[in-house]
């Protein structure tokens, strides 16, 4: 049945399949056609735009669990890159107005023109339920009302276990970035000038973590995931960051072992996300999918020497084994939702990582002081 608040009663049908065989009915919005994925879900309550553009989305169908979809819009700053990463999108209510000083196009229009599948109208307090409850799963959104052709594609998907998709996010040429952070008034700035020079490998870079480099004196030169460690170091830079991705960190054979001689050589490396996953494969330490997942941006981690709580966004749907890290490591920040590791040092190199996301897109908010730490450890083994 169609739910009440689909947003518009004249939307064509499109139905939500799980592979365990529920199926949730809607209304279609964006693109026509179907497409499948993992279905989680993300509870914050703004930031729908960075949530579409952010890379380590893709073969993801997002759910969100703020009930109230596309109010504000959708504008030119808030894009995490340059195009929709998400496998699709589903949602209860699609808001009929939109409105914001900044706003320049409809979420509808957005997804329609950016060829993303997306659905209204869902219960998705109860979609949540059975994810949190029975862990994530596999599913499909399809046009129409035919339950079937949903069914068997939400069957048919692969999974994320084993899936390098950094290779298919990743930029194709390295390129040098400037751009600073977003300030009322004055929107984005260039960095005026550069003290370091920092080697960013991208699996499906955030633009929002270039700009908290570049706000703090970083020459920036973006690499392609695959680079090895040889071409990261003949740069010559002063650090290396690792950075956030999609997909399965065990499957980046190729980065786990350029991490290791980075981290070896003893150039001062930062990882967040898939790069702290990727710093712990490295490290010789285990990966592990999670149940479903952490995805928010209300996330509460704790950093254990000081006992300071940031509240941080998180999007991962693997993590770090905590048990398995070896004894040149040391465990930094932990979870206060479920424990989980969220951040490690190496004892023995500079070199440490996250596995949130201590940026705020698109401000210059380092919740956890972890840009401000990978620039003073930058600068100090400079001048050692
Ligand atoms: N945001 C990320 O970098 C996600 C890392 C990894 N793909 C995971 O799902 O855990």
């Amino acid at each position: 049945m169609k739910h009440p608040l689909s947003g518009s009663g004249t939307r064509p049908g499109a139905i939500l399949a799980l592979a365990d065989g529920t199926l949730f009915h809607g209304s279609a919005v964006g693109a026509p056609g179907q497409t499948s994925g993992e279905i989680v879900f993300n509870t914050a309550m703004t930031g729908y735009q960075e949530i579409l553009t952010d890379p380590s989305y893709a073969r993801q169908i997002v759910t969100l669990t703020y009930p109230h979809i596309g109010n504000t819009g959708v504008n030119t700053q808030d894009c995490e890159s340059a195009r929709v990463h998400v496998a699709g999108l589903v949602i209860r209510d699609l808001a009929l107005l939109a409105s914001n000083f900044r706003s320049s196009s409809s979420l509808s229009d957005y997804l329609a023109a950016h060829g993303v599948i997306a659905i209204a109208g869902i219960d998705t307090r109860k979609l949540t339920r059975l994810l949190r409850d029975g862990g994530a799963q596999h599913g499909a959104i399809v046009s129409g009302d035919d339950p079937q052709p949903a069914l068997a594609l939400a069957r048919a998907f692969d999974g994320m276990a084993g899936a390098d998709l950094a290779r298919l996010v990743t930029t194709e040429a390295a390129y040098e970035w400037d751009q600073t952070v977003w300030r009322a008034g004055s929107g984005f700035g260039r960095r005026p000038r550069a003290h370091l020079h920092v080697a960013a490998i991208d699996f499906g870079i955030k633009s929002n973590i270039l700009r908290m480099l570049a706000e703090r004196g970083c020459r920036i030169t973006v690499l392609p995931a695959t680079t090895s460690a040889a071409q990261v170091l003949a740069l010559g830079g002063d650090g290396v960051f690792l950075s956030n991705g999609p997909g399965d960190p065990a499957a980046c054979d190729y980065a786990i072992a350029a991490a290791r001689t980075l981290i070896d050589s003893g150039t001062p490396v930062f990882g967040i996300c898939l790069g702290h996953q990727i710093m712990a494969l490295a490290s010789g330490a285990r990966t592990v999918k999670m149940k479903f997942g952490h995805r928010g941006a209300n996330h509460p981690v704790q950093e254990l020497a000081s006992g300071k709580v940031a509240i941080t966004s998180q999007n991962h749907g693997f993590a770090v084994d905590a048990a398995s890290l070896p004894a040149n490591c040391r465990v930094t920040h932990v979870s206060l939702f479920d424990g989980t590791l969220q951040g490690f040092e190496r004892l023995d190199k500079p070199a440490f990582c996250f596995q949130g996301h201590p940026e705020a897109s698109p401000g210059p908010h380092d919740t956890a002081g972890l840009f401000d730490r990978f620039v003073t450890m930058m600068e100090d083994c400079k001048h050692a």
